[in-house]
């Protein structure tokens, strides 16, 4: 009998299965699409048992059974519990790994739970190579039934720098998708900051592709080391299969996505959780279709200040820090919401290593929630409050001038207000209540004295 199983052997699956067989245990596959079951089949290797049944699938598998879904989100993974259903025992545990809607991992935990099923809503993020190597795995369900499966989960999982695996128990319900959903929330906000600084960099520096890359490596090597800085200096650097030219030249500048950080906005706004940089980003690929593109180029002619490279650095390293500040806000806003007990270190911790937004940085950020702290933001801890104060003149700077070249910067004006607002005494929303108030008879709060209060603003007639 097969230790685990997993459902969907396509990219991720089938790289999961894998990575499990690699750390020694034995899993069976299946896949609805025969050619993928034949790809594993073409292994020859007694601990990765290819299935062609739903059947065949479950019967293979030791009791309790431990099984893990890896497929499209949304209705298959319906279709597949459905199927599932019938041939489970109870007291066996069923995963989903796939990028599934919170929502969506609430429902189904409950609806399980009523049968007799243990559900855990995993986030796992890594890609292909993390899904063999060493993903960052993020599962919310069930406590119990997460302790079965920690052994398998810990080998799998990529490790810190530490040694510790990127994985721990998040917390109950679909709360294991919600920090999946709010990851990749922050990946689209780190994204469109590099973007912002690679497009100074070429149009007000001047760089070419191979000094940007170069940058970039040097960064991360420096005050951004992070996977995204990585992979950020090899794209600039590929060469195209077509052309003479970079491939990254030829690519068109048109930002898909599936919508996972859409679905991080979407909770923000419902929970009140002022995360610009992300809502900026979601907003920034849309705008890249959106766009006419009949403008003119930037051409900048006007001075390029000697510190702007290391000022550029400075401004993606602490726009960075805000990206994540706002995603652990949007967390701390959930968790209060949604009846989560959710810890901050361990999931900072979980992001380490494995994740697409793995970074030197998540260290410094375990350490500012570390010991039940509990931050409203994360600048307020003595570490990201000294770095705001020494890399805020430098994102001031490329702001400005970006501006004047007429290069939008969206994410890092975002960043930027952020910091601007967070520890303001004075922001302006009295006028915005004194409005509401004037048509609509809102009532406002005072900064004086208890009370609702209401101002008879012009005479009735
Ligand atoms: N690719 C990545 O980098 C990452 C992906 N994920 C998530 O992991 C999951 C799997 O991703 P990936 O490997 O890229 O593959 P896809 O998201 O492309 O999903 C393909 C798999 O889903 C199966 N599938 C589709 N519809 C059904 C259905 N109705 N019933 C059963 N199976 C079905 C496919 O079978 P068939 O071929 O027959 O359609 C195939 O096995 C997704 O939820 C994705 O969002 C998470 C992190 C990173
Ligand atoms: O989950 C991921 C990484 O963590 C995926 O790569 C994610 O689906 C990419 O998102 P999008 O297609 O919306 O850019």
């Amino acid at each position: 009998m097969q230790q685990f199983g997993i459902i969907g052997l396509s990219v991720m699956g089938k790289n999961l299965a894998l990575n499990v067989r690699n750390n020694g245990f034995s899993v069976s596959g299946f896949s609805i699409d025969k050619k993928e079951v034949d790809a594993l089949a073409n292994y020859k290797d007694e601990k990765l048992k290819p299935t062609y049944s739903w059947e065949e699938f479950v019967s293979s598998l030791e009791k309790p059974r431990k099984i893990l879904i890896q497929i499209a989100a949304g209705k298959p993974v319906d279709e597949t519990l459905a199927k599932l259903l019938p041939l489970l025992d109870k007291g066996d545990i069923l995963l989903d790994g796939g990028n599934s809607n919170f929502h969506d991992t609430n429902r189904r935990f409950h609806e399980l739970q009523e049968h007799g099923i243990h559900f855990i809503g995993m986030g796992v993020s890594g890609g292909e190579e993390g899904a063999l190597k060493g993903p960052a795995l993020m599962p919310g369900g069930d406590e119990e039934a997460y302790k079965e499966v920690a052994p398998i989960l810990e080998a799998i999982a990529a490790k810190n720098s530490d040694g510790h695996p990127c994985v721990s128990f998040i917390g109950p319900e679909g709360s294991g998708h919600y920090v999946k959903m709010v990851h990749n929330g922050i990946e689209y906000g780190i994204m469109q900051e590099f973007s912002e600084v690679y497009d100074v960099l070429r149009k007000v520096a001047g760089k070419s592709n191979a000094e940007m890359s170069q940058i970039f490596a040097d960064w991360n090597q420096g005050l951004v080391q992070a996977y995204l800085s990585e992979i950020t200096a090899e794209v600039l650097k590929q060469k195209d299969d077509l052309t003479p030219d970079y491939v990254i030249d030829h690519i068109l500048n048109v930002a898909s996505y599936k919508g996972t950080g859409n679905w991080m906005l979407e909770d923000g706004v419902h929970l009140g959780a002022p995360i610009s940089v992300v809502a900026e980003a979601v907003l920034a690929r849309f705008m890249s279709k959106a766009t006419t593109r009949e403008g003119k180029e930037v051409q900048w002619n006007g001075e390029v200040p000697i510190n702007l490279i290391d000022n550029l650095a400075k401004a993606l390293q602490l726009s960075q820090a805000v990206a994540y500040a706002q995603g652990f806000q949007q967390l701390k806003m959930a968790a209060d919401a949604y009846h989560w007990e959710l810890h901050y270190p361990a999931i900072a911790q979980s992001w380490e290593a494995g994740c697409i937004i793995r970074s030197s940085m998540l260290k410094d950020i375990e350490k500012a929630f570390a010991n039940g702290k509990q931050l409203n933001n994360m600048f307020q801890d003595a570490y990201f409050n000294k770095l705001m104060e020494q890399n805020l003149p430098a994102l001031r700077q490329v702001i400005e001038l970006a501006t004047r070249a007429g290069i939008p910067t969206p994410t890092l004006s975002a960043a930027l207000n952020y910091l601007e607002s967070i520890f303001n005494p004075s922001l302006p929303a009295n006028l915005i209540q004194g409005q509401r108030d004037y048509f609509g008879a809102h009532t406002y709060y005072r900064n004086d004295r208890a009370g609702v209060y209401h101002t008879q603003w012009f005479e009735e007639k």
